[in-house]
């Protein structure tokens, strides 16, 4: 028998999967081959990424080798692995995610963070009112309602399609009663009445230049309304501070997910609208070093 005859003979074992995929997804340009070669290999077989280990000498069955298979094919052609699996974590929180929708990025955790962090400083037990603008998914809205359990947070999207997901995950985690969703442009559905305490948003920051020099797997499966602001990069969050500005109380909070590239433009933005204390304006950095939440108390 040929080596080759001897290898087409060798089983496919969970190893010898793992091996083999993390190969093809390296020969494509992943950065993330072995994980990407795990989540894809556990979800087709019903286990978890820590069971593969020890299960290295296991032949799949023939249901979960189809569906492997496909989800490597479609994995190589681009497709991001949480729309494969329709699932992503997010600040240790299972959402489903389809193409509807951006997968939420753990970047957007600082945003969350920020928010629970100045949220102690509300005292009592009075309800915490947030509004979530361009909720997607629901990412934002269901972290910090899990989180903070006197939020009632009103989660926002243009996108009926976006807000299909975002339904399903609200129920999911059972904050029905405490995250209302809405369909609309911005904050042109919410009361400009100066009665909430915090403005969330993770906007469309992208700029045009920026969004055509995107990766493929993003460009060409996420939603680009959920990226592409317009030339500049700060047309949706130039819109958003002033709306902001006549929601919140006195001392609420606009707490904004943005790009390092316009970061500096937006905190003059901000200080020029001349609705926020001028010395609560700031900028934190995510993981990377890289300026990515606005922060400003009116
Ligand atoms: C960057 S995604 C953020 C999704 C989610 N909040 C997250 O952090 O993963 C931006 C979202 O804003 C929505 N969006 C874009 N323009 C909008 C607008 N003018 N009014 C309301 N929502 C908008 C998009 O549909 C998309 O779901």
């Amino acid at each position: 028998m040929s080596t080759e005859q001897t290898k087409q003979a060798e089983p496919w074992t969970v190893l010898r999967l793992l091996t083999w995929t993390t190969d093809f997804f390296k020969q494509r340009g992943s950065d993330t081959a072995r994980l990407d070669a795990e989540v894809l290999l556990a979800e087709a077989r019903g286990c978890s990424r820590v069971e593969l280990y020890t299960a290295f000498d296991t032949e799949l069955n023939d249901e979960a080798r189809v569906a492997f298979r496909e989800m490597v094919r479609r994995r190589g052609e681009g497709t991001p692995v949480a729309y494969l699996v329709g699932y992503k974590e997010f600040y240790s929180l299972k959402l489903r995610v389809d193409q509807r929708v951006l997968i939420p990025r753990p970047e957007t955790e600082h945003l969350v963070i920020e928010a629970l962090d100045r949220a102690k400083e509300i005292p009592g037990d009075e309800p915490v009112r947030i509004v979530d603008v361009g909720t997607g998914s629901g990412a934002i809205a269901i972290a910090i309602a899990k989180n903070l359990p006197r939020a009632q947070v009103t989660a926002i999207d243009q996108s009926n399609d976006a807000l299909e997901v975002a339904r399903y995950n609200v129920e999911q985690h059972e904050l029905t009663e405490r995250v209302q969703l809405q369909q609309g442009d911005l904050l042109d559905s919410v009361s400009a009445d100066a009665s909430w305490d915090f403005i969330c948003s993770n906007p469309p920051y992208i700029s045009q230049s920026e969004y055509d020099a995107l990766e493929p797997g993003v460009r060409e499966q996420e939603p680009q309304a959920a990226l592409l602001a317009g030339s500049a990069g700060t047309e949706v969050i130039e819109r958003l501070i002033p709306q902001a500005a006549a929601c919140l109380k006195p001392g609420g909070y606009l707490i904004v997910e943005l790009s390092p590239m316009i970061a500096d433009a937006c905190v003059e933005l901000v200080k020029a609208s001349g609705a926020f204390e001028e010395s609560s304006v700031g900028l934190i950095k995510d993981l990377a070093g890289h300026k990515r939440i606005l922060k400003a108390r009116k």
